[in-house]
């Protein structure tokens, strides 16, 4: 637990966490102050000695009458008050920084990740984490802080309960500890349940994430029924788990409050029966265990709620480590590389985890700058695997990608993208203005360089806008077509003027008529720019200069090559 608890706070909030410390040391200082001065109030009033506290202020020569006693009670309270306002503030701050904190990283963690891993990853589990399971840490690390609390103002009233009567305090703190070992299983079973509620969570997720995706897909295949049923199970659990521990939680308060009663009880029979304590003098220890009661109460509360997220701790850490392990190298200092001559692969293998047989495989082959190449190959041939590793997107497991007869290591992978596009078949539009959209690509763009790319695109739709440009595009806002996002999309990849443009099958949602524009704009890039195609049709086959066929990860054909790598 604590272990756990020193990961999440980690360096970055020491500070915070000692403050926190600090105030609720204090706090515990006024809580026992206060009962302490119980005994000289009494005192004052005859009906008891003075106490430790009492003897300690006869010293200094302070008598201690009633108004100055009522007075300092009044004065304590507030100040605990204060004290306990500060130390609230505090508290919440801390948590707020560190799930802030594990959220950034979570998220950093995601966005560095090498692709494969990234592709391989299950969408809605990173969103689930992302969103509750974070949460819920912020819950766990608030009731950590909630039972620190308890626990140290439990400390600071048994020094007070010591001075005041020593066996009657020993003996409350034994009971106080056996109640917290009585409650062992409960733990245990408030972490299975946090386990169930996670699960929960991811069902969740997934039910309603990739339903909202594919809404299109499920009303067409009158799937709304089965697509709430899926949903609604996931609610289902989540509500059974949460009134099985809401059950946990009110039946240990109802034990921990009898049975503390009870102990309490008999404490008392014993200090006035056997240890001849009068009804006066056991007075401030009542006080002090009635404070001290529902302090063991939220102390064993906050414990079982730590317990019942930290599967939720757990799981954003397991994320975390998960996309940290699969980090990209970072990029060189030294220029990204760039396509003059010619780009290569030399017995380039990929193979995803969990497939049978490698998705490229040893595929070599050379394609001269400025030329238009067409790949080609049945489905799972393994051409989009080989659009990624041309990109750069995938680090091959065996073999080289090679840029002007250089081989490119991970970090210059990497860097090689920033002169590369990529238009995929169903492109992500972002909710924004087209402006936005384009400039995602190339920030500095002007005016004129937009509405060239626009044209070679075939975008001229968009001009025609009333809003032009700056017209609202994406979930929620304008739609448009699959052809017009596509169109769109290569109007960004141009945008970028970048030295290898990859499309993949990126007009396969144009009528002839468009394809047919953007096979002129393909002509015109000829010699500018090194265009690979994915496709399967007439149009932008007859244009390629190269063609290079895929069966099984193996490339089969590859004519009209200036030069091979074998
Ligand atoms: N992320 C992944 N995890 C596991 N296997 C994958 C992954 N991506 C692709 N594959 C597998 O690798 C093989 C090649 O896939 P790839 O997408 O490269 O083929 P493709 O020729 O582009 O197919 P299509 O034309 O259908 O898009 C397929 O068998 C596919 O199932």
């Amino acid at each position: 637990m604590l272990q756990s608890l020193n990961r999440l706070i980690g360096p970055a909030h020491r500070t915070g966490a000692a403050w926190l410390l600090v105030l609720m040391v204090a706090s515990a200082l006024t809580e026992s102050l206060g009962v302490m001065l119980l005994v000289p109030l009494l005192a004052s009033l005859g009906a008891a000695d003075g106490g430790l506290l009492g003897s300690r202020l006869a010293a200094w020569g302070v008598g201690l009458t009633l108004g100055p006693a009522l007075a300092a009670f009044v004065l304590l309270v507030l100040l605990r008050a204060v004290i306990n306002q500060a130390r609230n503030a505090a508290g919440l701050r801390l948590e707020l920084a560190v799930i802030n904190a594990l959220r950034q990283r979570a998220w950093r963690a995601l966005l560095n990740a090498d692709w494969r891993s990234l592709a391989q990853m299950r969408r809605s589990d990173s969103a689930s984490v992302l969103i509750s399971h974070i949460d819920r840490s912020g819950f766990g690390i608030n009731q950590a802080a909630a039972g620190l609390a308890a626990l140290i103002t439990l400390a600071g009233l048994g020094i007070a309960g010591l001075a005041i009567a020593p066996f009657v305090t020993i003996g409350g703190g034994l009971g106080g500890l056996l109640v917290l070992w009585a409650y062992a299983g409960t733990r245990r079973r408030a972490a299975q349940l946090g386990e169930a509620m996670g699960r929960a969570y991811r069902t969740i997720h997934a039910g309603l994430g990739e339903t909202l995706d594919a809404l299109r897909t499920v009303k067409s295949l009158q799937g709304e029924a089965r697509a709430e049923a899926g949903a609604f199970a996931g609610f289902a659990d989540l509500t059974r788990t949460r009134i099985a521990y809401q059950r946990d939680l009110g039946r240990g308060q109802i034990a921990l409050q009898g049975g503390g009663a009870a102990v309490l009880a008999v404490l008392v029979w014993l200090a006035v029966a056997r240890w001849g304590l009068n009804g006066v003098q056991i007075l401030p220890v009542v006080a002090l265990f009635a404070r001290a009661l529902p302090l063991v109460g939220s102390l064993q509360e906050a414990w079982q709620n730590y317990a019942h997220s930290r599967p939720a701790i757990d799981a954003a850490y397991a994320l975390i480590d998960l996309a940290e392990a699969a980090r990209e190298a970072e990029l060189p200092k030294t220029p990204p590389p760039y396509l003059r001559q010619a780009i290569a692969l030399d017995a380039v293998t990929v193979r995803y985890a969990q497939a049978d047989a490698p998705a490229l495989d040893t595929a070599s082959f050379s394609i001269t700058a400025g030329s238009l190449v067409a790949v080609t190959g049945a489905s799972g041939a393994g051409k989009s695997t080989l659009a990624d590793v041309l990109g750069g997107l995938i680090n091959p497991d065996t073999g080289d990608l090679i840029i002007d007869g250089i081989p490119l290591d991970p970090a210059q992978r990497r860097a090689w993208r920033s002169q590369v596009a990529y238009v995929q078949q169903d492109p992500a539009v972002l909710s924004d203005t087209v402006r936005a959209n384009l400039l995602w690509a190339a920030p500095d763009a002007d005016m004129a360089r937009i509405e060239a790319a626009l044209r070679d695109a075939a975008c001229q739709f968009v001009l025609d806008w009333p809003g032009g440009i700056d017209t609202r595009i994406g979930d929620g806002e304008r739609t448009l077509s699959g052809g017009e996002r596509q169109r769109l999309m290569l109007a960004r990849a141009l945008l970028r003027r970048p030295g290898l443009l990859i499309l993949d099958e990126a007009t396969s949602a144009l009528d002839s008529h468009n394809e047919a524009l953007i096979a002129k704009a393909l002509t015109g890039l000829k010699g500018r720019m090194t265009v690979v195609m994915i496709c399967h049709r007439g149009a932008l086959l007859a244009l390629a200069d190269q063609t290079i066929s895929l069966d099984r990860g193996r490339i089969v054909d590859d004519s009209g090559s200036a030069g091979r790598t074998e």
